[in-house]
Order: structure tokens, then C-alpha cells, then sequence
């Protein structure tokens, strides 16, 4: 049995929906992201799952225990490591003494070998931590028992770029060791990092699931070209060539260049577009001309992610959960309110 599955699993909090039918399986040994817009329900999915909040319909089970099951659940919460979105702790005490219940509560397994990747200042009352501190002393007691879940919250949230790419960093090694993540995020190349898998959720809805490298793909490459003389856009009418942009030099470009550059820009064109093709076909089009420069990169996963999280519904690729188009007309209200 997957370590996290839920089925059909829907949270209503009175009439505001917070998650609707989702049915997802996280598989063991996976890094799945979990990923939407503010007031998609990633933090609704996460209370739900671990047990915080009752489902409205549906289910799921962690580490084989239903979250409707509050023995069952607390049976498993040795295996099962947590990270909330907004760490909370009793301000008054210190960190080291925090550690020290948590521990008792949970066992204490790997505290030192966290406390040497994430320092915060244990000596001092949590009341003066500042939220990356707060943030690393969640993250030690998310391990510290060696848990074989880790259910995460936006997981790098507070931390400086050096702490992210620790966290990240070790959360392959992690993986490695047979950990199983499931974690919430924005953070699209976090995502492209660490996750084999990403679920996009809008609206309460799973638009999405399919692991990052097909998301790639499928999105294809954005080729930029500079090429001599006029340009037809029709001359590149090639199947997989998408949202093709020419201009020619000089007229959006205000860098004025050295001479050689001057030159060149009054007789050349640049050219932009997303390309999901062969190269071979491709390439022998653009050979028609002198080329200046040629860059052909993975399309950024802004884009990708885009195309579910667009805030126009024209913009959104059609929301297919189980089969069936999601209804993308729903309505946005719930999503004002604050969590
Ligand atoms: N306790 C609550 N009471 C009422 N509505 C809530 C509550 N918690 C969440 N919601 C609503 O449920 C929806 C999903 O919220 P949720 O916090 O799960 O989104 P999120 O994806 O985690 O957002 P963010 O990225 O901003 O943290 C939103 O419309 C939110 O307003």
C-alpha cells in the first residue's frame, strides 16, 4: 500500500471549499510536490491528511492508518515526520527545551546530526527566534525521530538560500536512505530539484499529476535565433512550432552595440518559439539563413505552470481529474479569505 493515499478525499469548511475529490497516492521513496496558487487547498490537503481536521467526504490513509482513525493515525505518527507552514511553538521556553519534549514525545533519533545542518540558537527563548530560526527548529523536529514520512509545508518558507539548498540537498540524501515526501510548495525550481512527481491543485481541484520531467517535455523548448536578413514567419510553419515571435533587430532593442553589432542588427532577425519537435526538421529551416545565435533551452516551468494556474480561464489547459473536464467556472470568493 502507497505510504500516503487519499481517495475522493473533499474538506468544506461550512459552504467555502477547501479541497474537492482529490484521489492521489503518494508511492514509496517518491518526492512528491504539491503545488497551486494561495487558497488552492495545499495546506486544507496537509491539516487533513495529518489528521488535524475531518474530512467532509472521502478518505485517505497514511502509513496504512484511515486520518478518520485517531488511534490508528496516533499508532503511525512515530513513522511520520511533520512540517507546518507557520511553525508555532510556546515562545517562553527555549529551543533546546522544545527538543528535549518533542523528543520524549517522539524519540530522538538524529537531533545532533540535524542540529549540525540546521543551528538555530537552542540557548534562547523561542520569543526571540526569527522565523528562519523557527523555521530550522521545526525542520529538526520534523527528522529528529528518523520518521519514514515527511509531510511538509512549504518546507523552504523563512530560510535563506543557502538553508533552502540544504534542506534540499538533504532531502535527496533522504531519499535516498528511503524516505517518502510529500510537500507543499510555489517554488517551481525547488520543485524542478527535488520532485520525481508534482500534483497541481487550483480551486480545491487536482488539475495535475505527472512527474516533473514529462511536465518538461511536453511543455518543449523556447528557441531563440538571430538570423541574417528578412524573415517569414510562414517559412517556419513547422509542426510543433508554437507561439512564434519575429522582429527585426533594432526595433525592440535599444542597446546601440560597437559597430560590428550595428551591422549585423540592421540585417538580421531575431526570431522566438516554442518548439515540441524533432530537432532535425527544425534546424534545417533555420539553416535557410545565416545564423548569428542560436540558444534552444527547456521551456522554464513558470510556464508550464502557468498554463494551470492562469488566472484567465482561456489561459488554463482543460482540468482533467479522473477522466472527467473539472469545471474551471467556479467560483474565486474563497479564495480571499485568509487561512
Ligand atoms: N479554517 C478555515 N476556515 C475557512 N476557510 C478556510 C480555512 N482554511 C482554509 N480555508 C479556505 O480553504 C481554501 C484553501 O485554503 P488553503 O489554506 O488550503 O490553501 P493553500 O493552497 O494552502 O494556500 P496558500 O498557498 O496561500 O497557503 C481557501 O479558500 C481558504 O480560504
Amino acid at each position: 500500500m502507497p505510504p500516503i493515499q487519499t481517495s475522493e478525499l473533499t474538506k468544506y469548511y461550512g459552504d467555502v471549499r477547501g479541497v474537492e475529490d482529490l484521489s492521489f497516492a503518494v508511492e514509496e521513496g517518491e518526492v512528491f510536490g504539491f503545488l497551486g496558487p494561495n487558497g488552492a487547498g495545499k495546506t486544507t490537503t496537509i491539516r487533513t491528511l495529518m489528521g488535524f481536521q475531518s474530512p467532509t467526504g472521502g478518505t485517505a490513509t497514511v502509513l496504512g492508518a484511515d486520518i478518520r482513525d485517531g488511534a490508528a493515525l496516533r499508532e503511525v505518527r512515530a513513522d511520520v515526520g511533520y512540517l507546518p507552514s507557520e511553525p508555532s511553538f510556546n515562545e517562553n521556553v527555549t529551543g533546546r527545551r522544545l527538543l528535549d519534549y518533542h523528543g520524549s514525545l517522539r524519540g530522538d533519533i538524529r537531533s545532533d546530526e540535524m542540529l549540525e545542518l540546521f543551528d538555530p540558537p537552542l540557548d534562547r527563548k523561542v520569543r526571540e527566534y526569527s522565523r528562519g530560526n523557527k523555521q530550522m527548529l521545526a525542520i529538526v523536529m520534523a527528522f529528529m525521530h528518523d520518521p519514514d514520512v515527511l509531510i511538509m509545508d512549504e518546507p523552504t518558507s523563512g530560510l535563506d538560500p543557502l538553508k533552502q539548498e540544504q534542506l534540499l540537498e538533504f532531502i535527496r540524501t533522504e531519499q535516498q536512505r528511503g524516505k517518502t515526501f510529500f510537500f507543499s510548495s510555489h517554488i517551481l525550481s525547488e520543485v524542478r530539484k527535488v520532485c520525481d512527481r508534482v500534483a497541481i491543485i487550483r480551486d480545491g481541484h487536482l488539475v495535475e499529476l505527472e512527474d516533473v520531467e514529462s511536465l518538461l517535455d511536453r511543455s518543449g523548448k523556447i528557441v531563440r535565433a538571430r538570423l541574417s536578413g528578412d524573415l517569414d514567419p510562414d517559412a517556419l510553419a513547422l509542426d510543433g512550432v508554437h507561439d512564434i515571435e519575429v522582429s527585426s533587430d533594432g526595433s525592440e532593442d535599444g542597446d546601440e552595440g560597437d559597430g560590428e553589432t550595428a551591422i549585423a542588427k540592421s540585417e538580421a532577425t531575431s526570431v522566438t518559439f516554442t518548439y515540441t519537435g524533432a530537432y532535425e526538421p527544425m534546424l534545417r529551416q533555420l539553416l535557410e539563413y545565416e545564423i548569428f545565435d542560436l540558444t534552444i533551452e527547456e521551456a522554464p516551468l513558470e510556464d508550464v505552470f502557468m498554463r494551470f494556474y492562469g488566472e484567465n480561464p482561456a489561459e488554463r489547459v482543460e482540468a482533467v481529474e479522473n477522466g472527467k473536464p473539472v469545471d474551471s467556472e467556479i467560483e474565486e470568493g474563497a479564495e480571499e479569505a485568509d487561512v
